[in-house]
């Protein structure tokens, strides 16, 4: 018995003539926070969107919470909770009142009021959605994508123009969620939030996934090798790859008899290894994506 809440084989979709998903596997655990890396067009949306069941595959086996989302049922569908991009919540509603309203489609609703606390939209209960700003419109969002209560939550970019506090604040919204163990895919293109969120990433270009692993150790990060960076005392930078920078960092420190000048170790970070797998051709530029 599998405890995955997410098992994709070989899942394709086309429009048209393009390749909008070509081949992708997923398994994704439960209670697991699971990123989605990739460009623009990668096919990233529609892969979350099949996993929902709101768009058809072409081909490909999809398991999602025991049930292929393409014959789910409504019991299923509660289940389930997504948090598009641009989403927009009715307008002259107050966020208590929308909160309220959408708490009556689920058959085992979250407390409404529990749910705005839980987004930091307590202040703002009273207000008007129309009122709200663009990232408390997005918190509003979060609380209708949980307030069905859902085992999985799906999340598209969710903290696309956020100020660095509100993402922050948002990023603690996940990690409670998880903590009281709901499953969590997102799509995003900060690889900070990337890496500070999730237990496991997988990279996306062009229709399939390139890479995946544990952001620490996403295509062999954990065992690149090192860079000790210093200055000299004429004040050339100087640099040098090893695998073995204590050793290194001693040396210098024996010849330097003390401090070592602007000394730094590095190790690629994770927008290194992100640029390095989807490769220069990926670099040209965002297609159009609709
Ligand atoms: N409804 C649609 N009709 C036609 N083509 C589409 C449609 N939706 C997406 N595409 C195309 O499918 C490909 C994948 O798009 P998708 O939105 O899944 O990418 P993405 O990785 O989510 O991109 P982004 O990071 O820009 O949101 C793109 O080439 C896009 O132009």
């Amino acid at each position: 018995m599998t405890d995955d809440v997410v098992n994709v084989r070989g899942l394709r979709k086309r429009y048209g003539d393009v390749d909008a998903v070509n081949g992708v596997d997923l398994d994704i655990r439960r209670g697991e926070v699971f990123g989605i890396l990739g460009p623009n067009g990668a096919g990233k949306s529609t892969t979350v969107e099949i996993l929902q069941g709101h768009r058809r595959r072409d081909g490909g086996d999809v398991t999602v919470l025991g049930q292929d989302p393409g014959r789910a049922s409504r019991a299923w569908q509660a289940r389930v909770g997504i948090v598009w991009q641009d989403e927009s919540a009715p307008a002259e509603l107050t966020v208590a009142e929308t909160v309220r309203h959408f708490a009556r489609y689920y058959p085992a609703p979250r407390d409404p009021d529990e749910v705005v606390e839980l987004v930091g939209l307590t202040a703002k209960a009273d207000a008007r959605t129309k009122e709200l700003s663009g990232g408390q419109r997005r918190r509003l969002d979060v609380a209708l994508g949980v307030i069905g209560g859902p085992e999985l939550l799906l999340l598209d970019e969710p903290t696309t123009g956020f100020d660095p506090a509100a993402r922050r604040q948002f990023w603690s919204l996940i990690r409670s969620l998880a903590a009281e163990g709901t499953t969590i895919i997102l799509t995003t293109h900060y690889l900070e939030e990337a890496e500070a969120l999730a237990d496991r990433l997988a990279v996306i270009a062009a229709g399939r996934v390139v890479a995946e692993g544990a952001p620490a150790s996403l295509a062999g990060r954990a065992q690149a090798r090192a860079t000790v960076h210093w200055a000299e005392p004429d004040g050339t930078a100087r640099s040098e790859e090893t695998d073995t920078p204590t050793r290194t960092v001693a040396a210098l420190a024996a010849r330097f008899d003390g401090e070592i000048p602007e000394l730094r170790v590095t190790r690629p970070t994770l927008e290194d290894v992100y640029l390095r797998l989807i490769g220069p051709t990926q670099l040209t530029g965002p297609e159009d994506k609709r």
